[in-house]
């Protein structure tokens, strides 16, 4: 280190700096290498060891698909080639959720999208979550969007005085100051260059993570758990249709429609502003005014002939999602249509609904022509006319006031040659000239940003539509709690209403859609005045014609619908087993013990073996072998038969052990000896059931029964099914009253032969 300091001090002044600087820089990388491993010998490892992952790391993470955290957090586990990337998701706290309520309410059948206030109001309150502070990243890259941007047209304003500079060094055959321009060019493109690519980049990344924080909080919002369900509850109480549209692929467009709409506004304007104020100086006074009233001409004309956008684009959206929902009913529902051969049918179907759309982006498409005829006419050819004018003053007036010195006394400035003065006048042209092209291109891009800012408000209103009518849905009402029992006291069964804003009379004036209050339409209650009390081990079976609401009581019970009136208590542990079987996306494990997931199973320490007697008890034993063990991943939608998932959802059944368990005519597709054998393993669980059905032989397995006559008045008649030997009585009498039903044919026949033999006697 001494003879190292000796050895720099023997160095020249001048020499000594660069070699100092050099030292320094070493120093500064060396004491890198030296502090950082910590944290990168850290991330090496971390890597190092991540590429280790086996394939049955990877086949564990599909299977687990998250980790709870213990601040309430999920942590997704992507596999993701040899590794395992982990992603921490952290769900909207529920108080920013009411919070933002209030920014969403519902707008009126009437509104239409425009830019009005309350565009920039539905803007606002979905800004607020696209952008929830000043501090989140989102706002960091729109920050820096935002300086590349300006940045950009600084640049420009550059390039379009060194340009000049070129051309006038050119013009005068200064060679010197020609080479130094051309020097300065290569090195402003390079800065420049790199500002394009930078604000394309920031600008994609913007629209995801925009696009990711508005996914995260609609399906916070869309997949809530009671008393909220809205999921459920969107399509009848909310009245709105294809929701799938909104969420996959409205929001995508809303997010890039908004970033690349933030670029297209932001540059122009800029542009605009510095060209202006570039251009004012070399214009003069009445110059700059003549410029505002182009600018005045051209906004009124374009104004005039601007379609409604919004609104055109609002239409394409739905459109669309009709045509998506098509598509995905087919791809849902092949199987049925493939029975009745129906390819034909649905083809029609999903053509109708191709053509409406296409029909409908073809007259947008016919309507932009004469557009953007109108816009190219009025900047390419009207700014530019009016740019050659507007240039020609400071040129002409440089002129006269030229000749008017050269005809006054002598003076400083008059040594400039001829020669100099048609250089600075080129240099003046060339620089406004570049300027007054730069301008007609931000005027252009500043009407195409017009007309995207009025799409942007179609989408804007689809997306508003979306998360106001999510939040408008009231919380279901509580269901108070019971330990051992469920009651329902003079309880009134109905359809739920439609949710909907109706104008606040006294807000008709307000120009806005807001001042809304909600309204509700009221169906008839399908069961009245339904009294019950069902303590455990006391079966229920309700029976009743098609269409008389039974289901619709399963419903109340599981509390998706509100009762009418009347009251309801029951303990938490009731499962609702549907009529139609649902399978959810994973493995064949994950069928068993839906809702739980895979983490929850394996924290509750219970087994595969334990797995496997319940398959046994449900006649399902076979499935692991024939699918290919716990962990195979299908659809098991179409892999399973009818009967399979019914069987499935008994199986859920067990493994849950719920207290009560309501049956919703979901072994219909069950053989009857399975279908017995069930019923008696649920009651050997403990599992007080709640049976919709129409096949008399269940009786036998129940101790009440309710019978909805549907008479019309909703009236519910509830009877004692009585003690075992009763139901055996009841069951003799039902197979007597069965065989002799099927006798009944054989009797009308020998019937009608009597006749006919009595009507030839007759004759
Ligand atoms: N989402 C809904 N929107 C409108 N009406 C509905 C809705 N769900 C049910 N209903 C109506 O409520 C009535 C009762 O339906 P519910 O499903 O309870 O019948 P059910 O007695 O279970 O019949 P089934 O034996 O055929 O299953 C029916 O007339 C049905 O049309």
């Amino acid at each position: 280190m001494v003879e190292l300091a000796l050895r720099l001090r023997a160095l020249s002044p001048k020499s000594r700096t660069p070699v100092l600087a050099l030292l320094v820089s070493l120093l500064v990388l060396r004491s890198r290498v030296v502090d950082v491993p910590a944290s990168v010998l850290a991330k090496l490892t971390e890597s190092a060891r991540r590429k280790k992952v086996t394939p049955e790391d990877v086949e564990d993470a599909l299977q687990r698909v998250y980790v709870d955290e213990p601040d309430g957090s999920k942590t997704l586990l992507v596999p993701y080639g040899d590794k395992v990337n982990k992603i921490n998701i952290k769900p909207t706290p529920p108080s920013v959720l009411s919070s933002s309520a209030k920014s969403f309410p519902l707008l009126s059948s009437s509104h239409r999208p425009t830019l009005s206030r309350s565009f920039l109001r539905q803007l606002a309150a979905i800004l607020r979550i696209a952008f929830p502070s000043i501090t989140c990243r989102e706002s960091f890259i729109l920050v820096l969007h935002s300086f590349f941007l300006i940045l950009r047209t600084v640049l420009s304003v550059g390039v379009a005085k060194l340009d000049g500079r070129i051309v006038r060094d050119l013009v005068s055959a200064n060679g010197k100051g020609f080479a130094k321009g051309l020097g300065l060019w290569f090195l402003l493109a390079i800065p420049s260059t790199y500002t394009n690519s930078m604000i394309r980049h920031l600008q994609s990344s913007l629209s995801l993570r925009m696009r990711t924080r508005l996914t995260r909080y609609t399906h916070d919002l869309y997949l809530s758990s009671f008393p909220y369900l809205r999921y459920y509850r969107v399509g009848l109480e909310g009245g709105l249709e294809g929701v799938d549209q909104y969420i996959t692929a409205d929001i995508a467009a809303f997010s890039d429609s908004l970033s690349t709409l933030y670029g297209n506004l932001i540059k122009p304007t800029t542009d605009l502003v510095l060209f202006t104020l570039s251009l004012s100086r070399s214009l003069g006074p009445s110059g700059t005014v003549l410029l505002f009233v182009n600018y005045y001409v051209t906004a009124s004309i374009l104004r005039a002939v601007t379609p409604a956008f919004g609104r055109l684009a609002e239409v394409e959206r739905r459109l669309e999602g009709e045509f998506r929902a098509g598509v995905g009913r087919v791809g849902r529902e092949a199987e049925e249509i493939a029975f009745y051969d129906g390819g034909k049918r649905e083809h029609d179907i999903l053509w109708r609904a191709y053509l409406r759309l296409i029909k409908h982006v073809n007259s947008i498409f016919k309507i932009r022509i004469a557009y953007e005829w109108t816009e190219d006419y009025v900047i390419k050819y009207l700014w530019s006319a009016a740019g050659y004018g507007l240039i020609s003053i400071p040129v002409l007036m440089n002129r006269t006031r030229s000749l008017g010195v050269q005809a006054g006394p002598p003076q400083e400035s008059d040594s400039d040659s001829p020669d100099d003065a048609v250089a600075n006048r080129t240099e003046n042209y060339i620089s406004s000239r570049r300027l007054l092209l730069s301008l007609a291109d931000a005027g252009g891009r500043l009407m195409y940003a017009y007309k995207d800012l009025l799409e942007l408000s179609g989408l804007t209103t689809r997306l508003y539509t979306l998360l106001s009518t999510l939040h408008a849905l009231p919380a279901l009402p509580s269901i108070s709690s019971s330990s051992d029992e469920i009651t329902l006291e003079h309880v009134d069964v109905g359809v739920p209403p439609l949710n909907f804003a109706i104008a606040d009379p006294d807000a008709a004036e307000n120009m806005y859609d807001y001042d809304m209050t909600l309204g509700a339409s009221i169906n008839p209650p399908l069961v009245r005045d339904l009294t019950i009390t069902l303590r455990t081990g006391e079966h229920l079976m309700i029976t009743g014609s098609n269409g008389v609401g039974k289901t619709a009581i399963a419903r109340v019970l599981a509390g998706l619908w509100a009762p009418q009136a009347g009251v309801v208590r029951r303990p938490d542990e009731v499962l609702v087993v549907p009529q139609r079987a649902y399978m959810v996306a994973g493995s064949l494990l994950d069928q068993i013990i839906y809702p739980h997931s895979y983490a929850q199973f394996a924290r509750s320490g219970r087994t595969e073996e334990e797995l496997m007697g319940i398959l046994e008890a449900v006649h399902l034993a076979y499935l692991p072998a024939r699918e290919g063990g716990w962990r195979t991943r299908k659809e098991w939608r179409d892999v399973l038969s009818g009967g399979e998932k019914q069987r499935m959802g008994m199986a859920r059944v067990f493994y849950h052990r719920p207290k009560f368990a309501v049956l919703d005519e979901c072994t219909s597709a069950v053989s009857s000896d399975v279908e017995g054998r069930m019923y008696e393993h649920a009651k050997s669980l403990g599992i007080t059931l709640i049976t919709i059905s129409l096949r008399p032989s269940l009786i036998r397995y129940h101790t009440q029964l309710l019978t909805l006559p549907g008479d019309g008045t909703g009236r519910a008649v509830l009877t004692r099914v009585g003690t075992a030997e009763e139901r055996m009585g009841i069951d003799r009498e039902i197979i007597n009253l069965e065989s002799k039903l099927g006798e009944v044919e054989n009797w009308q026949r020998r019937l009608e032969e009597l006749n006919d033999q009595l009507g030839i006697q007759k004759h």
